[in-house]
């Protein structure tokens, strides 16, 4: 009888994201004993645990494995030397935020290693790195896919792809692209009620997960400047890059040079009189205020910032972490294909690398 086939697994941290993602493997390799899904490399930024051999890593205790590992991390070239050592296909799921690990995608690529992944760092950065990743893909056939990099597992970039690949005019896309911003306007600013503290709520984001590693990259706008970079692209526009686009920060001035993440947050609460003046002024008029974003396909413009909304629109109701967006085609007319569900947290973003691994592998020769 012939052996099964081994496709051999790399995992690129192991935060939020990529715990959620080993246990849906965990679940996957239950599920579908062929190919064998081999689990030979996880690391985060300062540990690696990976068998010398390709030995299978024993799923549920890769993350005791790599605490009490004395290994650090390989570099993208030892990495892709240690997998292309092996006869068997691999896989890299970068669940990082690294723009390194992003810089190394076509390497992976052009030696024939397929990547999924949640980061947006390799889509939304340079113009020409997302060309070189497009064209190592094309030349050594290596597949790679990035659903959770907008609207976490919602089906977006998939939708999107399907639109343009079928011949659809993709004309305008808006919406709220962000999980985190999503539940601080909706819990800051609801529709009915009178709201939370600003920067309390900002806190809470974090703590479920919803944020960047570091906060202040959804609350200057970036992470859904980096959404809109990818969606355009893919819509067929060269956005150089996510800052060459008017794009709202709500940082206040005073905090643009603290140091980190954690003082940030600490010192934010000095700072919750100047959103209560935006959420005050939207309520003069009868409205709400969410953070939102859109691609105007014609014009070229694209832009991410504040906006005011009756309470009856559907962006003013949407719930906790969800995420709304519209795409104007062609053929959907004025009534735009509309995706809405839960825009971030752990789960439904391993959902959308899970699903992409699956795509690979239906894919991988
Ligand atoms: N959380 C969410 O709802 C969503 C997240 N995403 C994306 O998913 C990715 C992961 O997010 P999340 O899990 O929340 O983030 P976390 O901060 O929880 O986890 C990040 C992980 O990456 C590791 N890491 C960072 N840099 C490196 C590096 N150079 N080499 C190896 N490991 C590294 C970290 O290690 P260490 O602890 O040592 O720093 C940590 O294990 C991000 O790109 C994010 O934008 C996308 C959609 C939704
Ligand atoms: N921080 C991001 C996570 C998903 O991309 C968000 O809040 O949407
Ligand atoms: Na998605």
């Amino acid at each position: 009888m012939a052996a099964a086939r081994q496709v051999n697994i790399a995992i690129i941290g192991a935060g939020g994201v990529g715990r959620c993602f080993l246990s849906q493997l965990e679940q996957l390799v239950k599920r579908r004993p062929e190919p064998k899904l081999s689990l030979v490399y996880i690391s985060t930024s300062k540990k690696a645990f990976y068998t010398k051999d390709y030995t299978t890593i024993v799923l549920n205790s890769a993350v005791s494995n790599l605490a009490s590992s004395a290994e650090t991390p390989l570099t993208p070239a030892a990495l892709v030397d240690y997998l292309t050592g092996s006869n068997s296909k691999a896989i890299i799921v970068d669940n990082t935020s690294s723009q390194d690990i992003a810089d190394a995608y076509p390497l992976f690529l052009s030696r024939g290693i397929s990547i999924v992944t949640p980061n947006k760092k390799a889509f939304s950065g340079s113009y020409k790195l997302w060309q070189d990743i497009f064209n190592a893909s094309a030349q050594s056939g290596a597949r790679v896919f990035h659903e959770s990099s907008v609207g976490a597992g919602l089906p977006v970039i998939s939708t999107l792809k399907d639109l343009v690949d079928t011949g659809d005019e993709v004309t305008k896309i808006e919406g709220v692209f962000s999980g985190t911003m999503s539940f601080l306007f909706n819990s800051f600013a609801p529709t009915s009620g009178s709201g939370g503290q600003w920067s309390a709520e900002v806190k809470k984001a974090k703590e479920l997960g919803y944020t960047e590693p570091d906060p202040r990259d959804d609350l200057n706008g970036l992470d859904v400047a980096r959404k809109l970079t990818i969606l355009a692209r893919l819509a067929g526009l060269a956005v150089e890059s996510p800052t060459s686009f008017p794009v709202q920060s709500l940082i206040p001035n005073e905090l643009e040079s603290v140091s980190s993440g954690d003082e940030f947050l600490e010192k934010l609460p000095q700072f919750d009189s100047e959103m209560e003046k935006v959420k005050t002024e939207a309520e003069a008029e009868g409205k709400v205020v969410r953070f939102v974003g859109s691609i105007d396909v014609g014009t070229k413009e694209v832009k991410v910032g504040l906006e005011k909304f009756d309470r009856s629109h559907p962006i003013a109701a949407l719930k906790g972490s969800d995420n709304i967006i519209s795409f104007y085609t062609k053929r959907y007319g004025s009534n735009p294909l509309i995706i809405q569900g839960a825009g971030a947290g752990g789960e439904v973003t391993a959902m959308g690398v899970t699903s992409d691994l699956l795509k690979v592998l239906s894919q991988l020769s």
